[in-house]
């Protein structure tokens, strides 16, 4: 065969390929796109096809990206990676007039929404829009669990696992949290600067779940540290060590076989592979343990952990158990793994813009000091009944509603339309819209979080905390601006109250669907309640005894004149800004990456202009 005859047979089979698979699926979706009536924009590949989006990312849309001039909204090369809405927030919908879009590729199509009512529905409707399991799987790495599962399989796994997210665990998360923060503290007192404070927020949070979910006490922070020392008989590495090393590096475990991280050459991936083993084998052990102590225990305090919940459950069933052993496993597993870094980048996030904003900060303090009165200086006589429901309605509540609102750690909620179904209807803008059945849906949740129709203006910077505006350009502007800042007063539901500074007041409740940081629905955040009693137990010793401070880069004598200090702060507060606009990025959840923010806590009697 001639050079030239391959090479027209080549660019035969190209073409075919192009036209059967490229342009017809194209040109047919977008005909579905043109006849559901929403807006939409066309993509060249579909995002949820996770080999092509990591092939074509690195090579067609880096060529593109050096080539021409930064992306907008709606461009192509903005819309095509999944974490656009954390880059763009409202941007998209608002340049295109809607509130829920589709992206329409060859491979199919995404409904992209920030409509509080689409939302409301999506999630109030489980068994027409379920959760797409299959881009779950990674997480499976020890078996199926509540998170991965749909449909009947998932209504068995949470029929186990919700009854242990009781209000009995939640006062452990508390006293656990009140413990180790004060630990965490000891360690930041000796420091002038904290560099990571992430760090020592998701240790104190790993912390936090070992004992509250698994019973297991772990001590601040050596023993993470080591990895060997407090090994168990027959183990090759300590139990908290390999929690703490399987979840720093569980992508390896995640995406390649196991035997692979067994054999491979890196020496890091080995070490992955007897986390992942060592924190099994362990697991085993203190389930023998539960199984013994739930059954010869009459009280209730071996049921207080989550394990011990989950065992006891398992108990009542024992003709016909709920869950397999490796689906147990697969459920401890996953709880650690959505519970950990959340709420420990939730911690870190509030006292970064906390530090960012030491007017806001005071008036938490001031807050805090009106609800603990004597108490204050003293977490051990703190009681969570008569405590915890005060700070969550108070300023420090609103910090935390407000810190989800602006960096949820979560970015998306992905649904599916039921692929059961031919289509399903959903009402758009008062109109009836049908979505084929297997279209994928993405919740956008930094989108709807600052879309100005679901929220009202901080009284900073409206007056009359409405969300009422005039029409211009300016005012718009002014709101953008205003939900894309941290501003927790927008919570307190009634500034004019006169109780002062906020401790007794209800926080605004936003329309449903609009405030999603935990989703909702039937498929919401089993831990929610977990984090906010982890969250504020945690901020609240801290600035009970703290403030805490940005580190000016500006030298002392570096400004002239007065205003100094002034001025470093306020340069400190813009580099701090700087930093969260290009430093933060998607890994699972949202992080800090590079070299953080260095944070500085300073006891109170000492605060630098208080
Ligand atoms: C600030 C902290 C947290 C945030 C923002 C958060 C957010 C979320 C979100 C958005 C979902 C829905 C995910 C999806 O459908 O794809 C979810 C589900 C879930 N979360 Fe959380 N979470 C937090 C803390 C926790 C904690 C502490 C735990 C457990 C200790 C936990 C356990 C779960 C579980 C088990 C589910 C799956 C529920 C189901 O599908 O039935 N989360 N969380």
């Amino acid at each position: 065969m001639s050079v030239l005859s391959l090479a027209t047979g080549t660019l035969l089979v190209a073409l075919t390929w192009l036209v059967l698979d490229v342009l017809l699926p194209l040109r047919r979706n977008i005909n579905v796109a043109k006849a559901s009536g929403l807006k939409y924009v066309v993509v060249p590949w579909y995002g949820y096809n996770r080999l092509t989006t990591l092939l074509l990312s690195r090579t067609v849309l880096r060529f593109f990206n050096a080539l021409l001039p930064a992306p907008g909204p709606t461009s192509w090369r903005r819309l095509i990676s999944s974490n656009w809405p954390w880059k763009v927030h409202y941007a998209p919908f608002e340049v295109l007039g809607s509130d829920t879009f589709l992206t329409v590729a060859p491979g199919g199509m995404i409904l992209n929404t920030a409509d509080a009512n689409v939302i409301n529905q999506i999630t109030s409707r489980g068994g027409d829009f379920p959760k797409p399991t299959h881009l779950y799987k990674s997480v499976d790495i020890y078996g199926k669990n509540v998170v991965s599962s749909e449909g009947l399989v998932w209504k068995r796994h949470r029929k186990l696992v919700a009854p242990s997210f009781s209000e009995c665990n939640n006062h452990l998360v508390w006293k656990e949290t009140l413990e180790q923060t004060q630990e965490m503290l000891k360690g930041w007192d000796s420091k002038s600067i904290v560099r990571r404070v992430g760090n020592d927020t998701k240790i104190l949070s790993l912390n936090v779940i070992s004992k509250a979910g698994l019973g297991r006490k772990m001590k601040w922070p050596s023993e993470v540290e080591d990895g060997v020392s407090k090994l168990g008989e027959g183990h090759r590495m300590s139990f908290s060590y390999s929690l703490h090393y399987l979840l720093t590096n569980v992508f390896y475990v995640m995406v390649l076989p196991k035997w692979i991280l067994k054999l491979a050459p890196f020496s890091k991936w080995r070490k992955a592979y007897k986390a992942y083993y060592e924190w099994a084998a362990y697991m085993d052990e203190i389930f023998a343990e539960k199984e013994a102590e739930v059954g010869s225990s009459q009280s209730t305090s071996s049921t207080v952990d989550i394990i011990g919940q989950l065992v006891k459950g398992q108990e009542e069933n024992a003709s016909q158990p709920i869950l397999s052993p490796p689906e147990l496993l697969g459920n401890l597993f996953v709880l650690i793994f959505a519970g950990h870094e959340t709420s420990a980048s939730s911690i870190h996030f509030s006292l970064l813009l906390l530090a960012m904003h030491p007017d806001i900060q005071r008036t938490v303090q001031d807050s805090l000091a009106e609800i603990l009165s004597s108490r204050l200086g003293d977490p051990s006589l703190w009681n969570y009944e008569h405590d915890l429901p005060k700070m969550l309605n108070s300023m420090l509540g609103a910090v935390l509603n407000e810190e989800l609102r602006l960096i949820p750690p979560t970015i998306t909620v992905p649904k599916m339309v039921n692929p059961a179904s031919f289509a399903q209807t959903l009402v758009v803008d008062e109109r009836e819209v049908q979505i084929p059945g297997g279209t994928m849906i993405r919740l956008c949740i930094p989108s709807v979080h600052q879309n100005p129709k679901f929220w009202p203006r901080s009284s900073v910077s409206n007056g009359d905390h409405s969300n009422k505006t005039s029409n211009g350009k300016a005012s718009q502007e002014a709101q953008r601006e205003d939900l894309a800042s941290f501003r927790p007063d927008r919570w307190i539901a009634s500034p004019s109250s006169p109780s002062s500074p906020g401790s007794t007041e209800s926080l605004y409740t936003p329309p449903k669907g609009s405030y999603i940081p935990f989703s909702d629905g039937q498929r919401a955040c089993l831990g929610r309640r977990f984090a906010q009693v982890e969250i504020l137990a945690c901020l609240a010793v801290i600035l009970s005894q703290y403030s805490v401070e940005l580190c000016p880069s500006i030298a002392p004598g570096e400004i002239e004149g007065e205003g100094e200090t002034e001025g470093r702060r306020i340069a400190a507060v813009d580099d701090a800004w700087r930093v969260l606009r290009t430093d933060l990025t998607l890994v699972i959840t949202v992080q800090l990456k590079g070299k953080g923010i260095p944070l500085r806590f300073v006891r109170r009697e000492k605060c630098s202009g208080s």
